[in-house]
């Protein structure tokens, strides 16, 4: 455990080193304070005050160190414990920012942000909260035992003998503790993940008069949360803690009777025994401390393991170098994809040549976002290759592919902040004129001149402050002012009004010009003016070629087409 907190400090490992040491040295002045104890009481009860003095002058020269040392162990705990807090989070960043984008499901969001939270503190903890009840625990009744044994080597031998028995109680309290904190984790996961679920869903849940059923998820999850916690309590509480007290009283019995036994044989004096009973109650109550803090740690120990799982996902082999890129075409060769084992995409192979545009057309589900993803490389694939401007996503470091795509979701985040802040973050070292370009080309300048405080206007959680086709807007400036040569568009399903819908439009056209777009493609004029579109069902593409040579074909983008013109109530026809 603590060589884990060690690894996990890594510079800052000597701090907790020393705090180790000194927090020892601190229980061993503590034992000998108490076994001073017994000479003392004992002076005082016989009336002996010259040598009452001197017992006095050396309790009172060992609390004055142990004071100066437990002001240097406080310090030294907050700063380990911060230190840690600090490693453990960009530890956790820096691994997460390197796993597959995919990730990161919905599941995940509880999970990780609980370990972020509750778990980094918990572990952080330990050196300011744990760590001197449990070296105190063991340290100071171990100096007591063996001071008492220059007292009393009868009852020094008996708190002996109690030391395995002790230990055992503490491992099965500890043990009890560990397995319910388990079962209370799933628990706050599932609370925390139905919680965020509530929250993001009140629309569509108000929207179909659903709300009871949200809450019901939520209600079930907080009662199995409230039951998980009972538990925990009746048994890492009660049953886990109730064992290692009753074990401690047992031993403090045993002494006790073997004090009493050892008096009536005339072994030792009254006043000895009262002596020797004040040092046996020293003797038990580190140990009932200690009792709580092997609980908490066993908490800790959870936490550090559910890290190391986290530390375990192996982030997405990538090279170091960078590599020369050429024009930026995208290209699949006989790809296979599959989610868990399932495959979703059989054989798939097109290219889209530079600065064309290729529409991704077909029924839901059938892999279409599935392959924007590819070739962002949110996973890596089954077989088969992707490559972006001829090398393969496999073989450039992630940064530098990044830096080749843009992409404009559906569902538009923006980050708390204001419109200039969320536009920046694509390029934090854009210039003033720059970033003026990419708002007049996607539009941008439009809603700012509205806000009073124009681009400083903040855009609310999520973006909240803004509407469906301001925020599109916004993430396509983003997109602008990044300037990659390929650009992934997830076309919105959901219908914006007349205004937004022609402003967005324009935001688009900016974006596209002179890009390789691959664009899962929802409006028909997108459809149409495709260079290429890739006609696509159950995961494969079943026809390819331009809008007109399609309709010709007669097959199933023509009927695919028909429909969707029809539900639309509109015609297209055919382009020239
Ligand atoms: N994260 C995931 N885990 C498991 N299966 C997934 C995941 N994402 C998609 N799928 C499955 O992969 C298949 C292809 O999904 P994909 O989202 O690529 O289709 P799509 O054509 O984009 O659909 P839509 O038009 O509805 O967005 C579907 O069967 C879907 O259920």
């Amino acid at each position: 455990m603590i060589r884990r907190m060690l690894r996990v400090m890594g510079d800052d490992a000597p701090t907790l080193r020393l705090l180790i040491a000194l927090t020892v040295v601190g229980a061993v002045l503590q034992g000998v304070a108490f076994a001073l104890l017994v000479p003392l009481i004992q002076a005082l009860l016989e009336g002996d005050f010259s040598r009452l003095w001197l017992w006095i002058a050396l309790e009172a020269t060992i609390l004055v160190v142990f004071s100066v040392l437990n002001y240097r162990t406080k310090m030294l705990g907050l700063s380990s414990s911060a230190s840690l807090t600090l490693h453990l989070w960009q530890r956790l960043g820096d691994h997460i920012a390197k796993l597959p984008l995919g990730w990161f499901d919905a599941e995940k969001v509880g999970s990780v942000s609980r370990l972020a939270s509750v778990g980094v503190f918990s572990v952080s903890g330990f050196p300011t909260q744990m760590l001197g009840m449990l070296i105190n625990a063991f340290v100071t009744p171990a100096v007591v035992v063996a001071l008492m044994f220059v007292f009393q080597w009868q009852l020094a031998l008996v708190a002996a003998i109690t030391a395995p028995l002790l230990w055992a109680a503490y491992q099965i309290a500890g043990a009890i503790v560990a397995a319910v904190d388990r079962r209370t984790h799933g628990a706050n996961v599932r609370t925390a993940n139905r919680l965020i679920e509530f929250a993001q869903t009140q629309p569509v849940l108000r929207a179909f008069g659903r709300t009871a059923q949200g809450h019901k998820l939520l209600d079930d999850a907080l009662v199995a949360q409230r039951k998980a916690d009972n538990t925990l309590i009746a048994w890492g509480g009660v049953v886990g803690d109730g064992i290692f007290r009753l074990t401690v009283q047992a031993a403090f019995t045993a002494i006790l009777l073997t004090g009493i036994a050892l008096t009536a044989g005339t072994t030792i004096g009254p006043v000895q025994l009262i002596a020797l009973l004040i040092l046996a109650t020293r003797f038990v109550q580190p140990l009932m401390e200690g009792a709580a803090a092997g609980g908490a740690m066993r908490t800790v120990r959870n936490n550090l393991d559910r890290m190391d799982t986290v530390f375990g996902t192996s982030p997405l082999p990538e090279p170091m170098s960078a590599v020369s890129l050429g024009e930026p075409s995208v290209e699949f060769e006989d790809v296979r994809f599959g989610y868990d084992d399932r495959e979703v995409l059989h054989d798939v192979s097109f290219t889209a040549a530079p600065r064309t545009m290729t529409a991704l057309v077909g029924p839901s589900g059938s892999g279409k976002t599935t392959i924007t993803r590819l070739v962002a490389r949110f996973w890596d694939i089954g077989s088969g290759a992707v490559r972006i401007a001829g090398e393969d996503v496999r073989s450039m470091p992630v940064e530098h592919l990044m830096g080749q795509l843009s992409f404009v979701f559906q569902e538009v985040y923006l980050f708390s902040g204001t419109i200039r802040d969320n536009i920046l973050m694509a390029r934090s070292d854009a210039t003033e004129d720059q970033l003026r370009e990419a708002i007049r080309l996607a539009r941008v300048d439009e809603i700012t001149s509205r806000l009073p405080h124009g681009l400083d206007t903040p855009v609310g959680e999520g973006g909240s402050a803004l509407s469906g086709g301001e925020r599109q807007r916004v993430s396509i400036a983003r997109a602008i002012l990044k300037d990659a040569p390929i650009v992934l568009l997830d076309e919105a399903t959901a219908a914006l009004d007349a205004e937004n819908e022609a402003l967005v439009q324009d935001a688009l056209n900016a974006l596209t010009a002179n890009r390789t777009l691959i664009v899962v493609a929802h409006r028909l004029q997108t459809i149409a003016a495709a260079d290429q579109i890739l006609f696509l069902e159950h995961g494969k593409i079943v026809e390819r070629g331009a809008h007109d040579e399609l309709i010709d074909v007669q097959g199933r983008y023509a009927d695919f087409w028909r429909e969707r013109s029809r539900a639309r109530g509109w015609r297209l026809g055919t382009r020239g």
